[in-house]
């Protein structure tokens, strides 16, 4: 992690790049290539890169009762305890998102409302290229469910030996989710893109994953899918004053790095201790993780910055926009105020971020790469579409139509104003 002491604002543009820019154009190339594929050969291109990516021939791209009714006996009691409190927890912050609107009536006779509908197909994409991250099927199958969305359908990579992880089932049956599809990468997106014989299309597509999944999706955007975000891999800005625990501090770095090589960290201090202790204290946490060949490479694009004042180091982080913001501060409220672009924010030096990832509640589906400067993370939203309504009585019409005849004369669409006329003249028909 290399350290830059007090930069000008002329450096802080470059501090703020993420690391796997350069190589995006490369990876969109590669991406067009396996869209295309997969929407001339459908399943058979798919039977092709679980081969080529996953080490694995598929016969079956479908998951079966059987095999999930098998993988279900395996979880542990203890982790399904975790998974059903975890489930519970997501569940009661994401019931509190709904809302309730009442019909508006904005002129006498003109009545307006919306009405939330569920999205009716949605795809769910839940990663397992290094990690099988049944955490996310919880935090993309629990707002489809409290949506109320018809039709889910899951897509995760298979294991090397063709099943898909044991836990990732037991999730999806605890939701009810039981169209599951054996498919990672590019080219899960194309397929529930475009459909297969064995995965059916979808309207939206949600989930996070690593850089060619992400650039899948956004690539799904121009084949009228819609997408959640771009959840890419995974990021961390701690923002620590001197009251910070470098321990804690390290850790919190280490969790987000040992996601993939591509992560990104950052530490923002104003005290060089704190920096040189963290540092001192991820070396020594870094020898005892099992992942820790994919957080040092992940560190290696990671910096530590000292800055003057707790004002700059906001100021630094909401122009990263991080996708999760640790503020490690003694007064953490007071600086949470000012935060205008991050995808999720933890408070105080008891709320590690790897709460977030499981348990407390709140979503780990959160926008990547500086999107967090235009996206929130995933919510019960996320899987809604608001459909308004309107009704005009023929009171109304009186009071609305001569604003709406009025305005469509003036930008010259006289068929418009036309379809207020008619209407009026034959309510005043009526009237005589
Ligand atoms: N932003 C968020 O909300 C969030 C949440 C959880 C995880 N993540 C991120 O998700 C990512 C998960 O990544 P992962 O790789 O473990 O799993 P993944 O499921 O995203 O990707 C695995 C698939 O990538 C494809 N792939 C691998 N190498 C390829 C290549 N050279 N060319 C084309 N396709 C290739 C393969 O098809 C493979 O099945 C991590 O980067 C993690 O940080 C982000
Ligand atoms: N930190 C990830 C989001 O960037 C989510 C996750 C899942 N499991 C562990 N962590
Ligand atoms: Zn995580």
């Amino acid at each position: 992690m290399q350290v830059f002491q007090y930069p000008d604002q002329t450096q802080w543009a470059a501090l703020q790049q993420r690391a796997a820019a350069q190589e995006a154009q490369e990876i969109e190339q590669r991406v067009l290539g396996i869209f295309q594929d997969v929407r001339q050969r459908g399943d058979a291109a798919l039977r092709d890169y679980a081969q080529q990516f996953d080490g694995v021939q598929l016969q079956d791209l479908r998951v079966t009762p059987e095999e999930i009714t098998a993988a279900v006996a395996q979880v542990p009691a203890e982790l399904q305890t975790a998974i059903r409190q975890a489930h519970a927890n997501i569940w009661k912050f994401h019931a509190s998102q709904r809302t309730e609107e009442k019909p508006v009536e904005t002129m006498p006779g003109v009545t307006c409302w919306r009405r939330s509908v569920p999205v009716q197909r949605v795809g769910l994409y839940i990663p397992g290229g290094t990690a099988p991250l049944f955490s996310t099927l919880l935090m993309l199958g629990v707002p489809a469910r409290l949506a109320g969305c018809p039709e889910v359908v899951l897509t995760t990579p298979p294991q090397k030996d063709g099943s898909v992880n044991s836990v990732i089932l037991f999730t999806a049956q605890l939701l009810g989710i039981s169209t599951i599809i054996k498919a990672g990468g590019a080219q899960a997106i194309a397929a529930l893109t475009g459909g297969t014989d064995s995965v059916p299309a979808v309207d939206k597509i949600f989930g996070p994953g690593n850089r060619y999944v992400t650039a899948a999706k956004q690539l799904a955007t121009r084949y009228g899918v819609a997408i959640d975000m771009p959840a890419g891999p995974s990021e961390v800005l701690v923002i620590a004053d001197s009251s910070a625990n470098p321990a804690f501090v390290a850790a919190d770095l280490l969790s987000q790095a040992e996601h993939g090589p591509d992560s990104q960290v950052i530490l923002v201090s104003d005290s060089m201790t704190v920096i040189e202790q963290t540092q001192a204290e991820i070396e020594r946490q870094l020898a005892t993780l099992p992942r820790a060949a994919v957080a040092t490479q992940a560190l290696t694009e990671s910096r530590a910055i000292l800055l003057r004042t707790p004002e700059d180091m906001l100021y630094f982080s909401n122009q990263y926009a991080p996708e999760h913001l640790i503020l490690a501060v003694q007064h953490p409220e007071q600086l949470a105020e000012g935060v205008t672009s991050a995808g999720s924010v933890f408070l105080g030096h008891y709320t590690p971020e790897a709460a977030g990832d499981y348990a407390s509640g709140t979503n780990h589906t959160l926008p990547t790469n500086g999107y967090a400067r235009n996206y929130s993370g995933v919510s019960l939203d996320s899987f809604l579409k608001k459909i308004t309504y309107q009704r005009i009585t023929a009171e109304g019409l009186l009071n609305v139509g001569p604003v709406v005849e009025t305005m469509a004369e003036a930008e010259g669409l006289s068929a418009h104003a036309r379809a207020v006329t008619l209407r009026l003249e034959a309510v005043a028909s009526q009237q005589q």
